[in-house]
């Protein structure tokens, strides 16, 4: 039972993070920036499984809002907090400038992996964000003798704020392509490579590993807009072993990993031994990068370093590794889980309800603004004028979507704009890519679709339109069994096409058991100030407002009491108990 308690003096976070901006050195150049602590990437976090933390977000900003959205976890709606997921206007109030909030976790067993956490509010994420580890709950199933987190990001030389205003501007301005994808936060930016940087340390990112070890190497897709392909010299021999936090995959040798905004994956690299490093008289080895999809290629390097001493190496004039071109096949239908009799995804026949969602760039009539739909729905975070959740609190089922106006309606309710689900209901959720409007340029473009809440089975993709039958005889055929996914890749298979054509598309299945309010959407910043978010609402009000209304008060305005500042301990639901991690051989 939740209980409501004031965080005084007395209350002690386990975790601390506080947003500023500040002028950071970064991809040899200086960006003011919202930061973590001080840092981009912010610092790793640590969470035990089966264990609930409490993190307190501080908005130092002068000026910006901010929300963080923790993601995420396997059944999160029955197992975080409710108004902790972190989606402005959809389930929470953004942080006020001066205030802070509490964010409530809680992890089971199985939520052992690899998460990052970041801000949900306009551009900010693009340096706001960290690492966040679930550690392992007793032995995990694979063994390794050490682990390094592979954090990746963009940079970008503008303000979050000039990019969105850009985003937003009659005549439409785009932000432009990355101008330098970061590992761990370090990278070249584009036009210093090979030049000494005038703001401090401009060397390759270096990731240190020790002889005749195995690594499990976290993934970390923090990027903004990249879609990064990666290969590492002399070590053409990863192992796939975890995807998307929490979901452990039968192992899977891949020979590159691509990495989207929004997707982890965790594998493990086997170093050289002493013998071998010997035998090819080196010690460092290049990981190469490269973008896909998106009118230029920006490539850059990482050192893989064995002696942590001496010099790291300036980036190669020509390129060591080949990397394919086409990223629409990679792992596609093969991943599969360690554990099938834990999981099994909905076949085509106990599906309920299927929802083709179309993704439309056009130029919004009204506005003249380049804008994205999902559904015919261009959705942003200053769409409405209060969270849905809490409007679902404050008036029940007059502020939840109609299921029956949804239904005629491309699956969204006029009303409240969001997408009604109820509770038991199987979904198949189909996003079909199409020729932009834009100019009637037909350009194509990929998209990491993302859901909040709990993760989806991704029961594959393929060009042109989609064809249920076909794809539940192909899975049938390969005995496939899907694995629990939060983001999965919207491909394109072509450049251009027809203006409104189907090219290509993604499908999911759900089996929607968890009350709440969850965005699903675009991971690509820019194309989410553009548009590309939706709101889903499992169930009824009664399901969902499982916490009496007096605890959520504090909630329920911007900036109440559920909001700390300088003068005001804020007053918190404590959904869940602390239990310790008994339910764990650590
Ligand atoms: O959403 C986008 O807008 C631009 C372009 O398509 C319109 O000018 C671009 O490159 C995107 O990815």
């Amino acid at each position: 039972t939740p209980r409501l308690l004031t965080h005084d003096s007395g209350f002690v976070p386990d975790h601390v993070l506080r947003v500023s901006t500040r002028n950071i050195s970064i991809a040899c150049g200086t960006r003011q920036s919202a930061v973590v602590n001080g840092t981009s990437p912010g610092p790793e976090l640590r969470i035990l499984p089966s264990q609930r933390t409490w993190i307190r977000v501080y908005n130092d900003m002068r000026q910006a809002n901010l929300t963080m959205a923790l993601q995420h976890w396997h059944g999160l709606a029955q197992r975080m907090a409710i108004f902790s997921d972190g989606s402005p206007h959809g389930s929470q109030w953004p942080i006020p400038p001066g205030h802070f909030f509490d964010y409530e976790l809680q992890t089971t067993s199985d939520d052992s992996g690899t998460y990052f956490y970041h801000s949900h509010v306009g551009m900010q994420a693009l340096t706001v964000s960290g690492a966040l580890i679930v550690e392992d709950c007793g032995h995990p199933p694979y063994k390794y003798d050490d682990e390094r987190t592979l954090h990746w990001s963009d940079f970008f030389p503008q303000t979050d704020h000039e990019i969105k205003v850009g985003l937003q501007s009659v005549p439409f301005e785009f932000s432009g392509e990355t101008r330098g994808v970061l590992l761990n936060g370090k990278g070249i930016g584009v036009g210093h490579e090979g030049a000494e940087s005038p703001f401090g340390d401009c060397s390759l990112p270096v990731i240190d590993v020790d002889p005749s070890k195995t690594y499990r190497f976290r993934f970390i897709g923090a990027t903004g807009l990249s879609f990064v392909s990666m290969a590492f010299e002399g070590h053409e021999n990863l192992t796939i072993i975890q995807v998307d936090g929490g979901q452990w995959t039968q192992p899977s040798s891949v020979d590159r990993i691509q990495l989207a905004s929004g997707q982890r994956f965790d594998a493990l690299f086997a170093a050289k031994t002493e013998k071998q490093l010997e035998a090819e008289g080196r010690k460092t080895y290049f990981i190469q990068f490269e973008t896909r999809d998106r009118p230029t290629t920006y490539r850059g390097y990482a050192v893989i370093r064995y002696s942590k001493t001496g010099t790291s190496p300036r980036g190669p004039i020509t390129p060591p590794l080949t990397i394919p071109n086409n990223a629409y096949d990679w792992l596609e239908y093969e991943l599969q889980p360690l554990y099938p009799e834990k999981i099994s995804h909905p076949t085509l026949g106990e599906v309920t309800r299927r929802v083709t969602i179309d993704t439309t760039q056009l130029v919004d009539p009204q506005t003249q603004h380049v804008v994205w739909r999902l559904a015919n729905l261009s959705w942003t975070e200053e769409l409405l004028e209060s969270p849905l959740l809490v409007d679902i609190y404050k008036f029940g089922d007059r502020a939840t979507p109609d299921y029956d106006s949804a239904l005629v309606n491309n699956g969204w309710d006029p009303r409240t704009r969001a997408f009604p689900v109820k509770v038991g209901e199987v979904l198949e959720i189909v996003f079909q890519n199409t020729g932009s409007l834009v100019k009637n340029g037909g350009g194509v473009d990929v998209h990491p679709f993302h859901a909040h809440g709990e993760h989806f089975y991704d029961i594959g993709s393929g060009d042109g339109a989609y064809d249920a039958e076909a794809n539940e005889a192909k899975l049938v055929a390969m005995s496939y069994r899907a694995v629990k996914r939060d983001t999965t890749m919207l491909y394109r298979y072509t450049t251009t096409t027809t203006p409104g054509a189907p090219a290509g598309w993604r499908a999911w299945r759900l089996r929607a058991n968890q009350p709440g309010v969850w965005l699903v959407h675009c991971h690509t910043l820019q194309h989410m100030i553009m548009g590309m978010q939706s709101v889903w609402v499992i169930g009824n009000a009664a399901e969902i407002r499982q916490v009496p209304f007096e605890y959520t008060r504090g909630y329920l305005e911007y900036g109440g009491d559920a909001y700390g500042n300088w003068t005001h301990a804020p007053t918190c639901i404590h959904e869940f108990e602390d239990m310790g991690s008994e339910n764990c051989n650590l």
